[in-house]
Order: structure tokens, then sequence, then C-alpha cells
């Protein structure tokens, strides 16, 4: 469904996305992830075709964005991070507004906006002032916009963002409901355990390149290799300790009232070693186990930071 190749933006010296390539199938919820000013944004403005990228080529549905803006825009809903609504509307009107501006006929219009509406939880709010609803209800409605003519995919920027927790569920879940009704959904956000739980894949962008993509349990494991066992031991911690930091694979250990951190590199079978090395020396080991690797952890080690 978008097909990214080669893609950079300059604005000005300045490189937001630097031959940047991404491709997302049919059907998938893709989250992209990435830190503050990564390009995310521009990526997606460029998809949206509101935003002429410099050199490469960006396509939707194997229209190229910048050849055929008409056909993609049939093609997208796009939620921008930043959105301006009509205060002066009611929520009907405003839909009503939206609808006729994409050429949709009345008597469609009218079938079309209740549905909406109940699929983003405003149907209670129909003929409220845009400019009374909360935040969450203005997403929703946003929402209920980039909808309104039925596209195959969404490209959603920051769709959570400012939403209080309630409000973030809600969204996730009118999500899901669009994920079963067959779209693909491509949204941003800069926080990846808040994706994690509702897309099928996720990609990492920093300093307008892709580090990493993938399903988000194969990216946890591309960090496997970086594991923190937790080992709890009856007596003498610190001759474990000072033996732990001999062994191979051992990048360091740490102590804390539950016992130690060992920092290590090694696959399984160098695990299932060292246990035995520690029990055949005698240590009287309580517990043992791996921590799972924290999505902010996993984030963290992608990203740079820079
Ligand atoms: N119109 C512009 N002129 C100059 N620089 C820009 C412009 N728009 C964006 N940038 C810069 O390009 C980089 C990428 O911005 P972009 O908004 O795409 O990032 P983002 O990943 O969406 O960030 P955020 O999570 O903060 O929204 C940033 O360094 C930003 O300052």
């Amino acid at each position: 469904m978008i097909e990214i190749n080669n893609l950079t933006k300059k604005y000005g010296n300045f490189t937001a996305l630097n031959n940047l390539n991404l491709n997302i199938s049919t059907g998938t919820v893709f989250g992209f992830v990435g830190p503050n000013g990564a390009g995310k944004s521009t990526t997606m403005s460029i998809l949206a075709t509101l935003l002429s990228p410099t050199t490469g080529s960006a396509k939707v549905g194997g229209y190229e964005v910048t050849k055929h803006p008409k056909e993609v825009r049939k093609l997208i809903g796009y939620m921008p991070d930043f959105f301006g609504v009509y205060d002066h509307f009611k929520t009907v009107e405003y839909l009503d507004f939206y609808g006729a501006s994409y050429g949709i006929p009345r008597n469609e219009r009218l079938q079309v906006i209740p549905q909406l509406l109940e699929l983003v939880n405003l149907s209670d709010k129909k003929d409220f002032y845009v400019d009374s609803l909360s935040r969450g209800m203005k997403q929703r409605l946003c929402l209920a916009r980039s909808l309104i003519h039925d596209p195959e995919l969404l490209i959603l920027d920051e769709p959570a963002s400012g939403l209080d927790p309630r409000a973030r569920i809600e969204m996730r879940e009118i999500l899901k409901e669009l994920k079963t009704m067959g779209k693909t959904i491509m949204i941003s956000s800069h926080i990846l355990p808040e994706l994690a739980e509702m897309v099928d894949e996720i990609g990492v962008i920093e300093n307008g390149v892709l580090v990493s993509q993938g399903k988000v349990s194969d990216i946890q494991n591309q960090l496997s290799s970086n594991r923190i066992l937790n080992i709890r031991i009856l007596e003498n911690k610190e001759r474990a300790m000072e033996q732990l930091r001999d062994e191979k694979f051992v990048a360091k250990v740490e102590a804390d009232e539950k016992g130690l951190q060992v920092h290590f590199s090694g696959e399984d079978k160098d695990q299932f070693e060292l246990l035995s090395k520690l029990m055949a020396d005698g240590h009287k080991i309580v517990s043992y186990s791996e921590a799972e690797a924290d999505l902010e952890d996993v984030f963290l080690a992608i990203t740079k930071g820079a």
C-alpha cells in the first residue's frame, strides 16, 4: 500500500529525511515511532501529498504522490498532528462540510455521518458546537473527518497525543475497529509502548533514517544480545559478583536488595553454561531469570537520542 524509496526531504540546508526506505503492506497496522524531530510528520505530510520531497519516491496504492495527488487523496484519510477545527460548526455540520468538499452527495452524507459519529462515540454530541468538545472528542471528530470518504489507508499523525489515559484507550478501541474493517493504518507516536499493543508492525525512525522495521517481538529479539539476568544468591554475593565479572559474555554486574543483575551478551546455551558453572562452584542460587526487555528500553537502545 505504501512504498517509499530513497526519500529525502531538505528544509534549506537541513536534511529532515535522509534516503528513507519503507514499505507497508495492505491491511497492516503500522506504528511509526521515533523521537521528536525524527521526521515522522514530514514523511506523513509527503504521503498525504501536502509536502513535496526533495528527491526519491513515495507511492500510495501504486500512485506516485507527486504525480497523482488526486488519486492518492482518494485513497487516504489523513489526520495531522496539529489540526484546526471550525469552531462555529456543530459536530454534524462539520462532518457534512468535509463530506461535501469531498464531493459526497447529500443523501450519502446523511447516511454516512451518523455511522461515523457512532464509530467515534460522538452520536450524543452531534448538535454540540465543536468548540464545546473536549480535546479527546475533537481528536475523535478529526478521525471521523479523515474517514468521511471511506479511504483504504489512514495516516494518523500522533492521534493520541495530549489525551488522558481514558481517552487514549477510547482512541485505541476505535483503531482496533478500523483494523477489523480492513483499513491499512499508519500511526505515529514518539512513545513505543503506547503503540506496541495495537500495531502489527513498527518502524523506528531517527534523524530521517529508518533504523529498524519489523514485528514488535522481532525488534525486541534484536536486542536479546543485551539481556539482563536476575540472579538471587543466598550467601557470598561478593564472591559470586567477582567470579561473574571474569566470565565471558558478562559486560557488567550490579547488585541491589533483590539480587544481582548481570548484563549478558551470550545466547541461551551460554546462559546455561554460566548457570551450571555457578552451581558447580557451590553458589546457592535461589532464583535465576531473564528480565523481559522493556519496550521503553528497546526504543532507547534502537535510537541513539541524538
Ligand atoms: N517547515 C520546516 N522548516 C524547517 N525545518 C523543519 C520544518 N518542518 C520540520 N522541520 C524539521 O525537520 C525535522 C523533522 O521534523 P518532523 O516534524 O517531521 O519530526 P517528527 O518526527 O514528526 O517530530 P515530532 O514527534 O516532534 O512531531 C525536525 O528537526 C524539524 O525541526
